[in-house]
């Protein structure tokens, strides 16, 4: 399926998620789709046992959503999106539907029904078209479902709570979110992962691939709706009233009177469900009146045109502490945040929307709040905080970038510009003040920390005894390490000015076996002994001649049998991916990114053999090789 034309379908159209979820945001915003958030009203009542099955129930809760979006847009804002997408999730086992928890206790209900047993995650999605004739919204609605099984562990009632005190569970349906601890409970997922998380891309796109580019016409069963029935939020309905006036909307056409709110609550009938689902609407061509064959929009290019906005806008969000104050202090509004953060509130309120539209964050009637993945990432504490990095990538690597032009036709790195200063050492740049040294530290704590499990785990290294992580720095990976091999020593080797800064970044929690780290310099020291070497990003930096020395030193230290472990981006044989590795490459350090057989070409050099390449598809790769026994 060609992903990004149906997506590049709905760029010039105001497209508007109705929903709150931080989740279907965050899905929808990681394959670039450009919307506008705009959380429904609708409340999410209607009558359970009117449904023939559990997923009727998650459509029609879908499209109510959307609907109630759409209408309110209409009638109070007058502004008519092009596009409202709605969804619901829901949880269904032994025929019961599970929503969100509404306290602890309706969480553990809920949890111990699906304890050691398959249950389905089923999401509706409604996908309106709007328009609007003269005072009158008009939409055309097209919905689905999704079905993912999954099924759970035997949950004890000590596990069960742990889980509930998490406080997770209490805005997820069925009182679990897969993505994350809850995911521990799994045991098999059979169907899309994403669907469980609340929303079902891949089917989505599927739909829109129907919509726009629609099979020949005499295939197409095309139902046309003039409108649909206006909706509020559906709290003070009279049932009698709200049946009959529902029927006739399952029949499909009815005129939408959208200044005269009419509230209704739809009941479905079980024998006409059917005739309400509208899998196979096409709407009618662009809604916005321009013609099909106009040049088509080359998002790609057009992002990344934006895409040094959007850095920009994430740097400094990050280092305003924007995502701090809002995981302590938030919901905020604009002004609340500008207060916290002493800046001006309109300056505030315009990058807290923009970190809105990337994701970031969301909004709602009660202000700004930090998504899960800016909890995460984001915030200087989060269990797998960027914040060193985002901030090196700002104050130093951003000065550098500026520079790229020079840096091209000049061939060389641009400190001098950026800083006013020449890097004569890598290191030696960083290391000359204290906050720049705990700054660079920090950032790569960050990348260390949250990448020190696929380099732990990338091969089986438990037959080794003693590691020494050359360049360790903070020790990240190395505490990784003795987490998952408990038996092994791990010494940290690092220049001294590293060493003497360490502090700060060991975790809190004593580990049986502490790491060891010992003052050197690789270059010109002796390396302690050890069964396996580990030099994680750090041959990419160097020049040649130091990686000769570097080298050398290693394999003449090493016994044979021992092994070296190198953790780098590896790139593919043509050199042109992943981008990360050849954009990192621009900042022309002295060093180079290499591919598979140039890193196995190099240790062989050395005396290394049996080199294994092992590519994580996270952000860094490994290779694992030996030290050549002596010949007998
Ligand atoms: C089962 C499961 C659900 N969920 C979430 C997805 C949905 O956000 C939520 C189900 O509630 P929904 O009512 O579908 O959505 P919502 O209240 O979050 O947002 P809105 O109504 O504004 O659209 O549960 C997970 O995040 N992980 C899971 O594993």
């Amino acid at each position: 399926m060609a992903l990004n034309p149906v997506l590049g379908k709905l760029v010039s159209k105001r497209v508007v998620l109705a929903s709150a979820s931080p989740r279907r945001q965050e899905i929808l915003t990681n394959v670039g789709l450009r919307f506008e958030v705009v959380p429904s009203w609708f409340k999410e009542t209607l009558e359970k046992s009117s449904f023939a099955a559990p997923y009727e129930y998650a459509v029609e809760t879908a499209k109510q959503k959307a609907l109630e979006v759409a209408n309110r847009m209409h009638v109070k804002h007058l502004r008519t999106p092009d596009i409202v997408i709605g969804a619901d999730t829901i949880v269904s086992v032994d025929e019961q539907i599970l929503e969100k928890p509404v306290d602890k206790q309706d969480a553990y209900r809920m949890l111990s029904r699906l304890s050691g047993k398959e249950h389905s995650v089923f999401t509706g999605v409604a996908i309106i078209h709007c328009s609007s004739k003269g005072n009158q919204l008009e939409t055309e609605i097209t919905d689905f479902y999704e079905e993912t099984k999954v099924k759970f562990s035997d949950l004890s009632e000590e596990l069960l709570w742990e889980y509930i005190h998490s406080g997770e569970p209490m805005d997820k349906a069925g009182g679990y979110g897969i993505q994350a601890l809850g995911g521990m409970l799994v045991e098999y997922v059979h169907g899309d992962f994403l669907n469980v998380v609340g929303f079902p891309l891949n089917h989505f796109c599927k739909k829109l691939a129907e919509l726009y580019y629609p099979p020949p016409k005499h295939t197409v069963q095309h139902i046309k709706h003039d409108s649909i029935p206006s909706v509020d939020t559906f709290e003070n309905l009279s049932d009698g009233e709200s049946e009959s006036s529902n029927f006739t909307e399952h029949k499909g056409a009815k005129k939408l009177n959208s200044s005269s709110m009419c509230p209704s609550r739809p009941v479905y009938n079980c024998e006409n469900s059917s005739s309400v689902r509208t899998d196979s609407m096409v709407p009618l061509g662009n809604q916005n009146g321009a013609s099909e064959s106009a040049a088509k929009l080359p998002s790609k290019i057009v992002d990344l045109m934006d895409g040094f906005k959007a850095s920009k806008a994430l740097f400094v969000a990050s280092k305003l502490k924007v995502f701090d104050y809002l995981k302590t202090k938030g919901p905020l509004k604009a002004v609340d945040v500008a207060n916290e953060v002493g800046t001006s509130v309109c300056g505030t309120e315009r990058l807290l929307d923009a970190c809105v539209a990337l994701g970031l964050l969301e909004k709602t009637s009660q202000g700004y709040s930090n998504t899960d993945s800016a909890n995460t990432y984001l915030t200087s504490d989060g269990e797998y905080s960027l914040h060193g990095y985002i901030i090196h990538s700002n104050d130093h690597l951003w000065p550098l970038f500026t520079n790229l032009e020079s840096a091209v036709r000049e061939g060389s790195r641009q400190n001098h510009r950026a800083f006013g200063r020449k890097a004569e050492d890598l290191f030696k740049d960083y290391y000359h003040s204290q906050e720049v040294k705990q700054r660079f530290m920090a950032a790569m704590h960050s990348i260390a920390h949250l990448t020190a499990r696929d380099v732990a785990t990338a091969f089986d290294l438990s037959q080794f005894k003693s590691t020494c992580d050359l360049g360790g720095c903070t020790g990240a990976l190395a505490h990784e390490l003795i987490q998952i091999y408990p038996n092994m020593k791990v010494t940290v080797f690092d220049l001294p000015e590293v060493i003497a800064n360490i502090s700060y970044f060991q975790p809190s929690e004593q580990c049986a076996a502490p790491v060891t780290f010992l003052s050197g310099d690789f270059f010109k020291d002796n390396l302690p002994e050890a069964d396996l070497y580990i030099l994680s990003r750090i041959l990419h930096d160097w020049p040649d001649e130091r990686i000769h020395v570097l080298l050398s030193k290693i394999s003449a230290v090493c016994k044979p049998g021992s092994a070296l472990l190198v953790a780098e981006i590896v790139l593919d044989e043509q050199k042109t991916h992943p981008a990360r590795a050849v954009l990192q490459s621009l900042s022309m350090t002295e060093g180079k990114q290499r591919s598979g057989s140039e890193y196995k070409q190099l240790l062989e050099k050395y005396g290394f053999t049996d080199v294994q390449i092992k590519i994580t598809g996270t952000l860094l790769d490994a290779v694992l090789c030996f030290k050549k026994n002596l010949s007998p």
